[in-house]
């Protein structure tokens, strides 16, 4: 037999077998959805391998470049798992190949698991069985089920003909994804070199902050709760080597300090709006984060009063308004400073929200003169978005996001900085300006939100305002919001337009939403079928509570009436 017959030969034996030994159980469906596939840990093995196998064929597909997998499932229970794919640019996949990722992970046999491959990879054009090479990073979070989860991708992976895993152990979700972009960018790509950055441009950061501002103890004070996941781990390893910070971590996700995501975490600090476990109203008016059991969101939060446990919420349009802040006041100071060295920046500024972006956010940053767009959920939409700008600054309301800067204004700041090269020069505020906007993208995860990175950018950009945790919450004042969730019988047959601001299916849904958002003064609400659970989310926006809790429950009793 020729060798390419024996190679083809091989590769049908080693997916027929890996499909066999990890049966899909009846009735079990796996939908991509926002990000990527979760269920309940023990039974995710089927959809992870075949999470391997479509890793490893991404990988083949684009040269060989590192393509990454997560296993987590984020902010969800601890007995729950998932698994993301990430792309060669530390990215998310990229969409178009979301329905092959569907049909494999829903293949019934290993048959159909076969032919669907073989389908794909011929229109693909992906030279399966061929003298190829594929690599696959893969990192997990702290969940129990998360070793058991990785021998099933590792499975999927080596069932490529060519296809190479690399472990690299625990890590949170963004470390993975940046690993995964430097890797493919030819640079230094380990958890130390990962540390090394942070610590390093953190550090030249707070060397650009005016002296005058350099603020007391209680300014360089942070409190994280690490929602008991891999976020609070990682930041006990570099909390030592951060100067000009003094960080203590709760929730650290030692033993026996609680269970992950358990009244813990940003999901839970933003939804409940209450402190969570492991804080005391002895840390009344300090400052605090929450970031969720992967590290890929952050919200911030300060304990309001001893007598309560209600918090005061930085959520991540907060978050995205400081670094707007921030990055505006820089290009200003380059671009209107009389310096010697007479250069200007020309950068288009990109801020992208999503319709859960609370609606006073959205004013005062249209109210700067910036450019606001909206995105359908998901960091993959937001992201995506965000890289078409020279600056794009990205978040959700939940704590998803970060900044991206393209490499035409990358290597803009660089020249400019160069032919400040000059003694004389290296004192003006438009030197200062761009070194700080280059160590902001140094700080910053450019590959996708992350928590750790970006609550050092918070904590520099806030030293350098000479900011309280007061001034920033007072940038705008939320409008009162509410969410719900309805169950219904079949939530696909929700179809929404206009980034999920308008229902065009069922036909008359828009109409009653129209209709009783009329009744209200500031008035909003859209609706959607959520993408990583079975229900329809409400939202709802009015100038009184009261108000927002009416429109949302009026509007999901309609939707429960029509949808069932
Ligand atoms: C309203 C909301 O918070 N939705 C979340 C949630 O998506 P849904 O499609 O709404 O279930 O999970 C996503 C993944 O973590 C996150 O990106 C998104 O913001
Ligand atoms: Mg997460």
């Amino acid at each position: 037999m020729a060798a390419n017959q024996e190679q083809e030969q091989e590769q049908r034996r080693r997916l027929l077998d890996v499909a066999s030994r990890f049966p899909l159980p009846s009735g079990c469906r796996f939908s991509y959805g926002t990000a990527g596939f979760r269920a309940y840990g023990a039974t995710m093995a089927p959809a992870v391998c075949r999470a391997g196998i479509l890793a490893a064929l991404r990988s083949v597909k684009l040269a060989g470049a590192a393509v990454g997998i997560v296993i987590t499932a984020s902010h969800n229970p601890v007995g729950d798992n998932g698994v993301k794919i990430a792309d060669p640019d530390g990215g998310m996949m990229a969409q178009h190949w979301e329905p092959f990722a569907d049909a494999l992970a829903n293949a019934p046999d290993p048959d159909a698991l076969l032919q669907l491959v073989l389908q794909f990879v011929k229109n693909e054009g992906i030279p399966l069985g061929g003298h190829h090479t594929a690599q696959v990073l893969l990192g997990r979070d702290t969940r129990p089920t998360g070793e058991y989860l990785l021998d099933a991708a590792l499975q999927g992976i080596n069932a490529i003909v060519g296809a190479h895993a690399i472990d690299l152990g625990i890590l949170t979700t963004p470390q993975l994804h940046w690993m995964v972009r430097s890797k493919n960018k030819g640079i230094k790509a380990s958890e130390s070199d990962y540390f090394t950055q942070l610590i390093d441009s953190f550090r030249r950061m707070l060397e650009l902050v005016p002296k005058d501002k350099s603020g007391d103890e209680l300014a360089k004070k942070l409190i994280v709760d690490g929602a008991n996941g891999i976020g609070g781990v990682k930041l006990e390893q570099i909390k030592a080597k951060l100067s000009g910070i003094d960080i203590n971590v709760r929730n650290s996700g030692k033993e026996g300090e609680g269970i992950l995501n358990h009244m813990c975490g940003a999901d839970f600090v933003q939804k409940e709006r209450v402190t969570p476990h492991g804080f005391s109203p002895e840390d009344v008016g300090v400052r605090c984060a929450s970031l969720d059991g992967d590290a890929d969101r952050l919200v911030y939060f300060r304990v309001s009063s001893p007598s309560d446990n209600k918090v005061d919420l930085v959520d991540g349009d907060k978050i995205l308004s400081l670094f707007a802040l921030f990055i505006r006041e820089q290009l200003d100071i380059i671009n209107n400073n009389g310096s010697q060295v007479n250069k200007s920046l020309s950068a288009r500024l990109g801020i992208v929200q999503t319709a859960y972006a609370n609606g006073a956010s959205t004013q005062f940053l249209k109210n700067l003169g910036l450019e606001v767009v909206f995105t359908p959920t998901g960091v993959k939409y937001l992201h995506k978005k965000a890289l078409e700008y020279d600056i794009g600054i990205y978040f959700e309301a939940n704590g998803h996001g970060t900044i991206v800067f393209s490499e035409d204004f990358l290597s803009q700041l660089e020249s400019l900085i160069n032919d400040h090269s000059s003694e004389a020069a290296n004192g003006s505020a438009q030197y200062h300006a761009a070194m700080r906007l280059m160590a902001a993208s140094q700080l910053i995860n450019q590959a996708v939100g992350d928590a750790l990175s970006g609550s050092l950018l918070v904590e520099a950009i806030l030293q350098y305002k000479g900011w309280s945790f007061q001034n920033w919450c007072e940038l705008y004042c939320d409008l009162p919001s509410r969410q719900l969730k309805v169950k219904v019988i079949d939530r696909s047959s929700i179809v929404t337009t206009d980034a999920e601001t308008k229902v065009s299916q069922p036909s008359n849904l828009q109409e009653l939403i129209d209709k009783e958002t009329a009744n209200y003064t500031h008035g909003r609400c859209f609706v959607r079928p959520s993408g990583t659970e079975d229900v329809v989310r409400v939202y709802a926006e009015a100038s009184m509570q009261v108000e927002a809790d009416s429109l949302a429950r009026s509007v999901a009793q309609h939707v429960e009436h029509l949808l069932g």
